[in-house]
């Protein structure tokens, strides 16, 4: 690994450089991921399902384990995340007796839940990702229509940020979103967290994921969503970082490994991308991939399941692909 360089040290002038790992990523190859990153995120672990299983019943071990790793190779926690329609296991939502929840009920939950793990974690993981995905993706409603929305209420959110604030007031909090460059789902992003803020709110940054393929968005596109949001006076986090070689309606299962034209185009558009990234270092204080390299990536289950992709910068052997050299060459 010696002529091989450090892409988080090449990267330390513009923004910290991250990775979601897993228990299984995690151990098997923590020599390359200290070498690589300065951030971590838990891929799933620190989700509610993962977090309390059942009321009351927390299990931190995954989150223990990657903290202290964190800790004792001096990386930053990305915190991923304490209110999100996905992956939140039903008792949040109903009473007991087998309907839904009330108001109050959910809204007492939503604070024990973020009150106890932000205060576990409170001087280790500097920024969460506070809510996740609340915005609609089409029609002219602005939030989801998700069980957080119905049974509280549209100011769930608000409430949120308020418990996570009052959990660690040193925390930096996110709002974290998908096909967060296109244009219509950008301005109703906008909208809402220009609302959190001129309710006094406290929200730190907007999460960009970054679920991004060959050509989709558009380098203008995420240029424009970079310049919006900076324009509110938020931080931004790149949060999920990965471009795949198949756009979202491509679900052709033929291939067993990139063709050359895609390798190509994916060296190129990792170029054009880190170039505008770097371009906007003033307000990007943070770059994670949502995976280490190539031979795990929640792609290879989304959309199509079982369907390998190839969308980090290091290949299935951690070698560096052509991706990573146009990177730190910039
Ligand atoms: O790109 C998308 C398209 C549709 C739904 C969700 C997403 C992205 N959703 C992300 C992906 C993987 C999960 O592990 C993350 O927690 C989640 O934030």
């Amino acid at each position: 690994q010696g002529e091989i360089p450090s892409l988080y040290k090449v990267l330390k002038n513009d923004f910290l450089v991250g990775a979601a790992v897993n228990p299984m990523t995690l151990n098997s190859q923590k020599e390359f991921i200290v070498k690589h990153f300065n951030s971590l995120t838990s891929e799933n672990n620190m989700k509610f399902e993962n977090l309390q299983p059942e009321e009351g019943n927390f299990t931190f071990d995954h989150a223990d384990d990657l903290v202290a790793f964190a800790k004792h190779n001096e990386m930053n926690v990305r915190g991923h995340t304490l209110v999100w329609h996905n992956q939140t296991p039903d008792w949040v939502f109903d009473n007991k007796n087998g309907g839904i929840t009330d108001r109050q009920t959910l809204l007492e939950r939503m604070k024990n839940h973020i009150v106890t793990v932000m205060e576990r974690y409170k001087g280790q993981i500097n920024s969460w990702d506070v809510v996740n995905e609340a915005i609609a993706d089409n029609g002219t409603q602005l939030l989801r229509d998700s069980k957080w929305k119905q049974i509280i209420g549209d100011d769930f959110i608000d409430k949120a940020f308020e418990f996570a604030h009052m959990a660690d007031p040193g925390a930096e909090l996110f709002y974290n979103d998908y096909n967060e460059s296109d244009p219509e789902k950008r301005e109703k992003i906008y909208t809402m967290t220009k609302g959190l803020i001129e309710r006094g709110v406290p929200i730190h940054g907007i999460g960009l994921q970054a679920h991004w393929n060959l050509s989709n968005p558009s380098l203008d596109h995420i240029r424009e969503a970079i310049e919006r949001y900076a324009s509110l006076g938020l931080k931004l986090h790149i949060t999920e970082m990965d471009v795949s070689v198949f756009s979202f309606e491509d679900k052709r299962t033929d291939l067993k490994a990139p063709t050359a034209e895609m390798a190509a185009e994916q060296t190129q558009r990792y170029k054009n991308l880190f170039e505008l990234l770097r371009e906007y270092s003033d307000v990007i204080s943070s770059v994670t991939f949502w995976g280490v390299a190539d031979n795990y990536t929640w792609l290879d289950d989304f959309p199509v399941r079982g369907r390998k992709n190839w969308p980090l910068l290091f290949d299935r052997d951690l070698k560096p692909k052509q991706s990573f050299w146009e990177v730190v060459d910039l």
